[in-house]
């Protein structure tokens, strides 16, 4: 907890707005007061107006948006309706959800000296501000880049060194972690935690990974339907999960693991988790375990068996970039077969979205080749793909440009004369929980809601092969599973970047790591993430429920897995009833 509390800095009375052309009401009736040097976590289910309220703190509404405002919001005892954008900017600095829509400038360097420019520095104060902002994101030596060269978490991590380069009283982040890798995210959260601590920054990060940000922050606030649910202390606000549930929240795997087994805590780490199970009557309950954590397996070979089975994708020797000079793929080799659902896993900037834009024909191998279907991509024009393979950008919007989600569910089949149009654009969109918005223009929509509509343009053409960039980033969990449900059930073949490792956990048949170009492993999710060493290089970690079922001595890839065991080492044991794991 920050120590150094002072005033109020944020405080919003009963504020509400409407978008203009829109009947519903996005913010109903928000209270809120944050104190200066607080770092609160805003969470909510998509849609819900988390990042319409981010927008309210910095101006952009009501000033640069019309629609219906009311109520107060005053930053640092400023009203932001008697305010000035520039001078409501230079006090709350807003990192944004796209960071497509945030960066402008054609090179990093520019990107990340805009702020201190504008607030009039010396040349050499900004060359240092700049500097500064880069090392802390890791991305240091990008200086030059073009910005349209970056990767997507490349991206990320620029918008938050612009931000960290001006250094403002107020950080509010939607979402700013949402496309960076695991060990990336964590690095980032520590350096802005400590500019909160040493620096007193005030913090509001709206995201969906709580598991991930809950540690870091001293409270927590839900929303849900343009209302503030909850709001308590990060140490509190797991005592009942009830409301993460019903709203398809993503909880902590420690905490929901000591929920489902009656331990009342809340911990958010294996680490914090040990001790709890040490614990007198639990440890006897349960027998006893290795006292240390880590058993090591060599990963195994792929999940898959090709009895009969041709690959539907065949790569051999790719190697693949933007510039000759400068290969990003450095000789891959991969089959995959139908009814597989590969996750791509890797370092930001490893080359995973790269790989995917030549399973869909849209790159061409420099050498070696990609064969789809058992054609060469290397002879065919990309368009005689089209409506066998469906792809998802990681940014949606470069997707969408139709006057509604059904018309945008409508233009694939439309393109390719496929017959039941109207019936493959209800049932997509069902599919992806939008119906109700079919008539909805898709610029006005969340980005969760912006992100199902591109995957449900796809699903309308059933494609034979579904290439999904980072499908998972700025949703709930409800959305989530209820995506990969969908896929799981139809038997679909299935490549999907993530950086989610228990969600490749859930749903891959079998999950590829990617480093530096080259595929480092390959093979079952349950192999693959026992090798400590490959999960390192591709910046991630083991889920918390795999290092504690490992502590426990219990061979368990999830929460259910590891109760099961437990139940079956003894069956005495009692589980919470009503919990879901
Ligand atoms: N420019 C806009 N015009 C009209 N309606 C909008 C606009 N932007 C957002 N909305 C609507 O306001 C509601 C809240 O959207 P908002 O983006 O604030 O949600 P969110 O909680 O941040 O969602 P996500 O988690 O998906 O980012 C949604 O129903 C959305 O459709
Ligand atoms: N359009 C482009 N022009 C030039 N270089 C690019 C372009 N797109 C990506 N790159 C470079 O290729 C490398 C791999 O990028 P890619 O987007 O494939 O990575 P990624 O693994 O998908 O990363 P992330 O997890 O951040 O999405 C990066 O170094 C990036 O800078």
């Amino acid at each position: 907890m920050n120590q150094n509390r002072g005033s109020t800095i944020i405080e919003i009375r009963d504020l509400w707005y409407t978008y203009p052309g829109r009947a519903e009401t996005t913010l109903k009736g928000i209270d809120l007061k944050i104190k200066e040097g607080e770092f609160v976590l805003l969470t909510g289910p998509t849609g819900c107006g988390k990042s319409t309220l981010l927008k309210t703190l910095n101006g952009i509404i009501p000033h640069e948006s019309e629609g219906i405002f009311s109520g107060s919001i005053k930053i640092s005892g400023i009203e932001t309706v008697d305010s000035g954008q520039m001078e409501l900017s230079k006090k709350a600095g807003l990192v944004f959800q796209s960071p497509d829509d945030q960066i402008f400038s054609t090179t990093v360097e520019d990107e990340v000296a805009f702020g201190p420019e504008n607030l009039c520095m010396e040349r050499e104060e900004i060359d240092k501000k700049v500097d500064d902002a880069l090392k802390m994101v890791g991305m240091s030596g990008h200086r030059l880049d073009s910005t349209n060269s970056l990767s997507g978490g490349q991206k990320q991590r620029v918008c938050i060194a612009s931000m960290l380069a001006m250094m403002p009283e107020i950080l509010a982040m939607d979402e700013p972690v949402s496309q960076m890798d695991p060990a990336g995210t964590q690095e980032i959260l520590n350096t802005v935690r400590e500019l909160n601590r040493k620096q007193n920054i005030t913090i509001l990060l709206v995201e969906h990974r709580i598991h991930e940000i809950a540690p870091f922050a001293d409270r927590v606030v839900i929303m849900d339907s343009g209302k503030i649910i909850l709001d308590q202390p990060a140490s509190k606000a797991f005592e009942n999960l009830e409301v993460f549930h019903r709203l398809g929240l993503r909880v902590p795997e420690p905490v929901e693991l000591c929920h489902t087994l009656g331990i009342k805590a809340s911990p958010f780490s294996a680490e914090e988790t040990f001790p709890l199970l040490n614990t007198g009557n639990f440890k006897e309950k349960i027998g006893d375990y290795p006292a240390s954590p880590g058993r090591k397996e060599k990963t195994s070979s792929p999940g898959w068996s090709s009895e009969n089975n041709e690959p539907l994708v065949s790569v051999r020797d790719l190697w693949s970039g933007y510039d000759k000079s400068r290969m990003v793929l450095k000789g891959i080799n991969l089959e995959i077969h139908r009814g597989e659902r590969v996750a791509v896993m890797g370092t930001n900037g490893s080359g995973k979205s790269t790989l995917l834009l030549n399973l869909a024909a849209m790159l061409r191998p420099y050498k070696g080749n990609v064969k789809i279907f058992g054609e060469d991509t290397k002879t065919k024009n990309p368009y005689s793909f089209a409506g066998r393979i469906g792809f998802v950008f990681q940014n949606p919007d470069l997707m969408l440009f139709c006057d509604s989600t059904e018309e945008e569910a409508k233009f694939g089949p439309a393109r390719l004369k496929l017959d039941n149009i109207e019936e493959r654009a209800k049932i997509s969109l069902e599919a992806m929980s939008i119906l109700n918005l079919r008539k909805d223009l898709p610029q006005s929509l969340s980005r969760g809601q912006r992100l199902r509509t591109a995957v449900a343009s796809i699903l309308s053409i059933d494609p034979i092969l579904v290439l999904l960039d980072e499908p998972t980033t700025g949703q709930d969990r409800v959305n989530i599973e209820q995506m990969m449900d969908y896929f799981k059930t139809r038997g679909s073949t299935l490549v999907f970047c993530t950086h989610d490792i228990e969600i490749a956990m859930l749903y891959a048949t079998r999950i590829l790591v990617m480093n530096e170009g080259q595929i480092i492993a390959d093979g079952r999710g349950r192999d693959v993430i026992k090798d400590i060493d490959i999960l390192r290089k591709a910046s991630l970690t083991q889920p918390p429920v795999v290092e504690i079922a490992s502590y426990l001595g219990i061979d368990a890839f999830s929460i259910t897995e590891l109760v099961d065991g437990l139940i079956h080492r003894n069956p005495e044991i009692r589980i919470a009833e009503g919990i879901k794991c």
